[in-house]
C-alpha cells in the first residue's frame, strides 16, 4: 500500500506541502513565501504564475528532501486561500491579469449600489453569504469590465475564471473544476441546489462558459500531467483553507466549532446537512461534500475577523516593538495587564458580524504610562475579543452553547493569547497536536477518495488534544472588560472616508 498523502496548502502569503502518514501525522513540509502586490490603497493582488511557481516548488522540494518517490503518493489533495479570483486563457494557460486577493476592497462601492438596489436578501438567500467585496463575484466582473478585451474573450468562449483550487489543479492536470466548498465562496453558487446560480450570473454578468465544473471535496477529481511528478497521482481532495481546517480539526457532527489564527481569524461551525440561515450577518457556507448531493454535504456557520496574526505582524514590521512573532507573548505578559488600553485590530475594516469596510484600527486609553508592553497586551486581548462577538452571533444562530473550541494557526501557539480566548469566551480552548490542520483536512478528504483512510470515524479518532485552556475568569470581570471592549468598538466604526 502507498504510504502517504500530499497535502498542497496554498494560503494568502505563502505555499506549503506537506507529506502525511496513516496516523495523520505530519511526515516531512515545505513551505515558500510569495510576493503581495498592492497598486493602491485598500487593492492586493497576486501574480498567479507566482502561486503555481511557489506551489510547484513546494511539491517537488518536499518528495526531494524526504526522499519518498511520487509512486509512493496515495492522493494529492488540495486546500488554498479562499475567493481569490484568478483569470486566464484557455489556449495558453496564461492569467490575463493578476489575481485579486480576497482582502481587496476594490469593489466595495460596487457592493453598496448592489445593497441600495435591494440585491443582498436574494443573494443571501442563495448564497449564504453577506453580499461583500470579499467574494470572487464582483472581483471577476472587475476583471471583465477592465481588462482591456477580457469581456469579448470570454462572450467567445476564451477564458476561464477559478478560484485558486481551480488554477492549481489546471496547471497540475488542465482540467478545469473547483469543489463546493469554494464555490461556494463566489457568491455565484447556490448552496442549496449546490449548482451555479444562473439569476446571479445574469445580475452580475457573467458568462457561463467560464465557469469551472463542480465536484465533490472528496473524490478523484483529476489525475496530474505524468510530467508533474514523473508518474500520474489522482488528484482526490479540494476544499477551501477553513473548510479544510474545519475538516482536519474532525468538527464532524453539528454543534463542533474551530477557530484559525492566521493572517486574519476564522471561525467555523458545524450545522449538519442542511445550510442553515443566519440573522446574525454570520456566512452559512458549504463545509465539505463527500459525495455528489446535499444529503453528502455537511454546512458550516462561519464568522471572520480579517486581522489577527497581521496585528502581531505590524507590531513587528510597522511599528517595531518585536523583531519577531515570537517575542510578542513575553513582551505583552511583562505586565500585569494592557493598564486600561484597547486595541481594535480592524485595520481593514470589521468582519462578522459586522460588516464595516469603513472601520480603522483603534487604539484608545493611552496615558502617560503606556509602553509599548501594554500595547502588545491590548493586541492580543483585541483578536481575542473580536472572537466573542463572532461567537455570541453563532451560538443565537444555531441554538446551541458551545463545549469547546477547537483552535489552530501560527498564532494558536500563542500561550497567553489562548488562556485569555478561553477566559473571555468563557469557553475551553483545546489545541490539538497537530497543528497544520488545514492540509490535514486536504489530506482527509483525499484519502477518504482512494481508501487510504476508510471513514470519518477514523479521521476523528487520529485527532489528540496537545493542549487544554480552562477559562479562569470570574464573570463580573469578564463583563466589565466586554463592556470596555463595545465602547471601543463603537469608536473604531465608520472612521474612513
Ligand atoms: N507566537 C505568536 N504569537 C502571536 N502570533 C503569532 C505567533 N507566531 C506567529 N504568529 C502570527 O501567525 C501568523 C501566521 O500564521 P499562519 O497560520 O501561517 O497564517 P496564514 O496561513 O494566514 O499565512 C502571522 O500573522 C504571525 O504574525
Ligand atoms: O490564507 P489564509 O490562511 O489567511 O486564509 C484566507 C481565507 O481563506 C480567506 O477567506
Amino acid at each position: 500500500m502507498t504510504k502517504y498523502i500530499l497535502a498542497l496548502d496554498q494560503g494568502t502569503t505563502s505555499s506549503r506541502a506537506i507529506l502525511f502518514d496513516h496516523a495523520g501525522r505530519p511526515h516531512a513540509s515545505a513551505q515558500r513565501e510569495f510576493r503581495q502586490i498592492f497598486p493602491q490603497p485598500g487593492w492586493v493582488e497576486h501574480d498567479a504564475n507566482d502561486i503555481w511557481a511557489s506551489q510547484e516548488g513546494v511539491l517537488q522540494q518536499v518528495l526531494r528532501d524526504s526522499g519518498v518517490a511520487a509512486s509512493d503518493v496515495a492522493a494529492i489533495g488540495v486546500t488554498n486561500q479562499r475567493e481569490t479570483t484568478v483569470l486566464w486563457d484557455r489556449a495558453t494557460g496564461e492569467p490575463v491579469a493578476n489575481a485579486i486577493v480576497w482582502q481587496d476592497r476594490r469593489n466595495a462601492a460596487y457592493c453598496e449600489q448592489l445593497v441600495e438596489q435591494g440585491k443582498a436578501d436574494v443573494i443571501q438567500r442563495k448564497t449564504g453569504l453577506v453580499l461583500d467585496a470579499y467574494f470572487s463575484a464582483t472581483k471577476l466582473k472587475w476583471l471583465l469590465d477592465n481588462v482591456p478585451g477580457a469581456r469579448a474573450r470570454a462572450e467567445r468562449g476564451e477564458l476561464a475564471f477559478g478560484t485558486v483550487d481551480s488554477w492549481l489543479i489546471y496547471k497540475m492536470s488542465g482540467a478545469h473544476l473547483t469543489d463546493t466548498s469554494n464555490a461556494a465562496r463566489t457568491m455565484l453558487f447556490n448552496i442549496h441546489t449546490l449548482q451555479w446560480d444562473t439569476d446571479l450570473l445574469a445580475l452580475l454578468d457573467i458568462p457561463a462558459s467560464l465557469l469551472p465544473d463542480v465536484v465533490p471535496s472528496s473524490g478523484v477529481a483529476a489525475h496530474t500531467h505524468a510530467n508533474l511528478l514523473g508518474v500520474s497521482v489522482p488528484i482526490a481532495g479540494i476544499a477551501g483553507d477553513q473548510q479544510a481546517a474545519t475538516f482536519g480539526q474532525a468538527c464532524l457532527k453539528p454543534g463542533m466549532a474551530k477557530n484559525t489564527y492566521g493572517t486574519g481569524c476564522f471561525m467555523l461551525m458545524n450545522v449538519g446537512k442542511r445550510p442553515l440561515p443566519s440573522k446574525n450577518r454570520l456566512l452559512t457556507t458549504v463545509g465539505w461534500s463527500l459525495g455528489p448531493g446535499s444529503d453528502k454535504t455537511d454546512y458550516l456557520l462561519e464568522g471572520s475577523a480579517f486581522i489577527a496574526g497581521a496585528a502581531v505582524q505590524w507590531m513587528r514590521d510597522g511599528i517595531g516593538i518585536i523583531r519577531d512573532s515570537s517575542e510578542v507573548e513575553a513582551l505583552a505578559t511583562s505586565v500585569p495587564d494592557s493598564g486600561g488600553l484597547v486595541f481594535v485590530p480592524a485595520f481593514a475594516g470589521l468582519g462578522a458580524p459586522y460588516w464595516d469596510p469603513y472601520a480603522r484600527g483603534t487604539l484608545i486609553g493611552i496615558t502617560r504610562g503606556t509602553g509599548k508592553a501594554h500595547i502588545a497586551r491590548a493586541a492580543l486581548e483585541g483578536v481575542a475579543y473580536q472572537n466573542v462577538d463572532v461567537l455570541s452571533a453563532m451560538q443565537d444562530d444555531a441554538g446551541i452553547a458551545l463545549s469547546e473550541l477547537r483552535v489552530d494557526g501560527g498564532a494558536a501557539r500563542n500561550d497567553m493569547l489562548m488562556q485569555f480566548q478561553a477566559d473571555i469566551l468563557n469557553v475551553p480552548v483545546v489545541r490539538p497536536v497537530v497543528t497544520e490542520t488545514t492540509a490535514l483536512g486536504a489530506a482527509y478528504l483525499a484519502g477518504l477518495a482512494v481508501g487510504f483512510w476508510d471513514s470519518q470515524e477514523e479521521i476523528a479518532a487520529q485527532w489528540q488534544v496537545g493542549r487544554r485552556f480552562e477559562p479562569a475568569m470570574a464573570a463580573d470581570e469578564r463583563l466589565t472588560r466586554l463592556h470596555k471592549w463595545q465602547r471601543a468598538v463603537e469608536r473604531s466604526r465608520d472612521w474612513s472616508e
